[in-house]
């Protein structure tokens, strides 16, 4: 890990796959943005996740959070997983709380990407457009249902050139975001392709996939009916998610990250617990082999795959 100050702006942290310092080049690009950053306090902010210290308040996340639309959702249901609910209560949630779990952000160039993950990590909007190279990255700690949550946030390059770097970090994702400009029907043609590519790194039964429509300041009335009408058909082919959201304005944007937060967070809950009560076997004092560690819940041996469900 190299700390460099990639272009005066800000303090970045960077580094590559192996842990090697980009070219130098990459980082005087002028009007791009360099190989690989994420901002220092954010790397700070992360280290910090597991003492538990308070988040902003509006990155607590209390109640389940809604869908887009039910024509193109994950889940339909409004509540946290009763398992989930019962874990969080007794702090009983595992390292869920320790962990960071990889969000990755693919999609055609200028579609607004970057601009989408800055509305919500920084609460700003730029109306010029600066390429990404290769990747940049962003931590956001929440607090779900009590327990603390931190979600890294990849955002990866649209161009061409920069796709064979920005696909090296596309493996261990927990939640793939396709994003496509809402005015330009070709770039959501290209998110099949997008998606493609993140699942070759990635199994698709362990990733949650949403489908998201960016620019939405810029669409209004039977346009905006039409061009999301087409993403929730795709939608639902590539067993996505669907959001419609603006960077500009920030609508949906806030909406939408917490519902990946709450998602991911929830399954990771279900996957710790299935995990602790799967293993530890031990042999009790008497003639019983009893599984050490395992809920009352946990014991009625329902699997996992029944209990991410609605
Ligand atoms: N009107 C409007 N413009 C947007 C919105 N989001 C992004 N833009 C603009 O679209 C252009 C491209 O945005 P970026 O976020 O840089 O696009 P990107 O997908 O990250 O592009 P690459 O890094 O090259 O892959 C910029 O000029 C943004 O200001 C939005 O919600 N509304
Ligand atoms: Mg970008």
């Amino acid at each position: 890990i190299v700390i460099v100050s990639a272009r005066g702006a800000r303090d970045s942290f960077c580094c590559s796959p192996a842990q090697t310092p980009p070219p130098t080049s990459a980082i005087r690009l002028g009007q791009t943005r360099p190989f690989l950053t994420g901002s220092l306090p954010s790397l700070m902010r992360s280290s910090l996740a597991p003492l538990g210290l308070p988040v902003s308040r509006d990155r607590v996340i209390a109640s389940f959070p809604k869908w887009y639309t039910p024509e193109a959702c994950l889940q339909l249901k409004d509540h946290f997983h009763g398992q989930v609910s019962a874990a969080c209560q007794r702090r009983n949630t595992g390292t869920v709380g320790l962990r960071l779990s990889k969000v990755v952000v693919v999609g055609d160039l200028y579609v607004g990407k970057t601009s989408l993950i800055h509305r919500f990590c920084k609460n700003v909007f730029d109306r010029d457009y600066k390429a990404t190279i290769g990747v940049d990255f962003e931590i956001e700690r929440f607090e779900i249902a009590g327990i603390p949550y931190s979600l890294q946030i990849w955002d990866t390059a649209g161009q061409e050139k920069f796709k064979c770097i920005a696909s090296a970090y596309y493996r261990g994702a927990q939640v793939i975001i396709t994003a496509f400009d809402l005015t330009d029907v070709q770039t959501l043609a290209h998110t099949r392709q997008w998606l493609a590519d993140a699942l070759r790194e990635n199994a698709a039964s362990s990733c949650f996939i949403f489908l998201v429509g960016t620019k939405k300041d810029l669409l209004s009335g039977a346009a905006c009916e039409q061009a999301e009408a087409e993403a929730v058909h795709l939608a639902n082919e590539m067993q996505a998610e669907y959001w419609s959201v603006s960077a500009k304005t920030g609508e949906n944007v806030k909406a939408f990250f917490s519902r990946v937060a709450a998602l991911s967070f929830e399954h990771s809950v279900l996957q710790d617990l299935e995990r602790r009560s799967s293993t530890q076997l031990q042999v009790g004092d008497g003639d019983l082999i009893r599984m050490k560690g395992s809920s009352p819940e946990s014991q009625e041996g329902r699997g996992l795959s029944s209990l991410g469900c609605c």
